[in-house]
C-alpha cells in the first residue's frame, strides 16, 4: 500500500514544551505507519505555520495537522483554503473552538488514534475583510480582551478569565453602524461555529458547513445581568438572553468612526479601516474529524 504523507506542524509556545514533547511522542508510537509518512515540523515565529502549511500544499501533501490553539490551527488552515489537502487537529491550546466543534478529541492520544481512520469533510470559512477564519470573528468586547490578552505573558483560560473580569468594570459600549441602524453595543460576534473555544457557545446555532454566518449582538449588560449572561454562554443559551439579537445571513457590514480593533478565532487585529464586512465561502476548507 502506498503511504501517504502528513506533516505535523507544531507551535511549541501553546500548551508549553513537556506537552508538545509527549505528544511527538505519541506520534511516533501511536501513528499508524503502514498508512503514513510522518514528518514533525515546529513553528518558530508567528506567521510560520502558514508558510509552512504552504510549503506542503505546494509538495501536494494530503494531510497537515496543527497542533496548537486557534491562533495556530487558523494560521495552518488559511494556506488549505481551496486546496486538496486537508486540516487535522491535535487540540493544545486553551479553547480549541474548531477541534471541540468539530467533535475531535482533547485528549492528544485519541486525537491521533482518529487520525489512523481518518474521515474527512468539508467546512465553509467566513472572512472578515480579507482575513479568513474558522470559528468566530468580532468586534468590542471580545476583541479588546483578545488584545490585551496577547500581550500578557501567561496564557490559559485562567488568565482570559481574569482579564475578562477586570476589563469589564472598565469597558464603553462600542458605537457602530450594523445594516441600517446606529449601535451601541458590548460586542457583535460573526459565528462560522457555534463557540468561541471553550464551549462557550456565542453563535448557538451556527452550522459550520451551512453556507450560512450567524451573528449575536450584545448589547451592553449591567453588572447584575452579566453572571446570569455568562451562564446562558456556556449552557448554550445566549440567543435567549434579552440583551441579544441574533441574525442570519450571507454578508453583514458594520462601519464605525474609528479604525475596527477585530478578534478573529480570539486573535486580534487592528484593522486599517473603519468598515467591516463579514462574508462567507461555501465548504471550502476539508477537515479530519
Ligand atoms: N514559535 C512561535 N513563537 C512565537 N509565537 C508563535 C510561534 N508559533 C506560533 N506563534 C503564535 O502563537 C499564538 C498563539 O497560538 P495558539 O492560539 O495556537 O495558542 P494558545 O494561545 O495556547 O491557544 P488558545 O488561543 O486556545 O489559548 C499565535 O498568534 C501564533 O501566531
Amino acid at each position: 500500500m502506498n503511504k501517504q504523507a502528513i506533516w505535523f506542524i507544531v507551535n511549541p509556545i501553546s500548551g508549553g514544551k513537556k506537552v508538545h514533547q509527549s505528544i511527538v511522542e505519541l506520534i511516533d508510537i501511536q501513528l499508524d505507519k503502514q498508512l503514513y509518512l510522518p514528518k514533525i515540523c515546529y513553528t518558530e515565529y508567528a506567521g510560520h505555520a502558514t508558510e509552512i502549511a504552504a510549503d506542503a500544499v505546494k509538495n501536494k501533501i494530503p494531510i497537515v495537522v496543527a497542533i496548537g490553539g486557534d491562533g495556530t490551527v487558523n494560521e495552518v488552515g488559511k494556506a488549505l483554503i481551496h486546496t486538496n489537502t486537508a486540516l487535522g487537529i491535535i487540540p493544545t491550546g486553551s479553547g480549541n473552538g474548531l477541534a471541540r466543534e468539530l467533535g475531535i478529541p482533547m485528549k492528544a492520544a485519541k486525537a491521533i488514534e482518529s487520525l489512523n481512520t481518518p474521515v474527512s469533510k468539508q467546512i465553509d470559512v467566513c472572512y472578515a475583510n480579507e482575513v479568513p477564519f474558522f470559528c468566530t470573528a468580532g468586534i468590542g468586547f471580545d476583541a479588546h480582551c483578545a488584545d490585551i490578552f496577547s500581550k500578557m505573558k501567561g496564557r490559559g483560560l485562567i488568565n482570559y478569565v481574569k482579564v475578562g473580569f477586570s476589563e469589564f468594570w472598565k469597558y464603553q459600549p462600542l458605537k457602530c453602524v450594523f445594516g441600517a441602524n446606529i449601535y451601541e453595543v458590548f460586542s457583535i460576534t460573526f459565528g462560522n461555529a457555534s463557540q468561541f473555544g471553550n464551549n462557550a457557545y456565542i453563535t448557538p446555532t451556527a452550522i459550520i458547513d451551512d453556507g450560512l454566518i450567524d451573528c449575536t449582538i450584545i448589547n451592553p449588560p449591567s453588572a447584575l445581568q452579566a453572571l446570569p449572561m455568562i451562564a446562558q454562554l456556556f449552557n448554550g443559551n445566549i440567543h435567549s438572553s434579552d440583551l441579544s439579537e441574533n441574525y442570519r445571513g450571507t454578508k453583514f457590514k458594520v462601519s464605525n468612526d474609528q479604525n475596527f480593533l477585530i478578534h478573529y478565532d480570539g486573535e486580534p487585529l487592528q484593522l486599517n479601516t473603519n468598515e467591516l464586512t463579514i462574508s462567507i465561502s461555501e465548504k471550502c476548507l476539508r477537515v479530519i474529524i
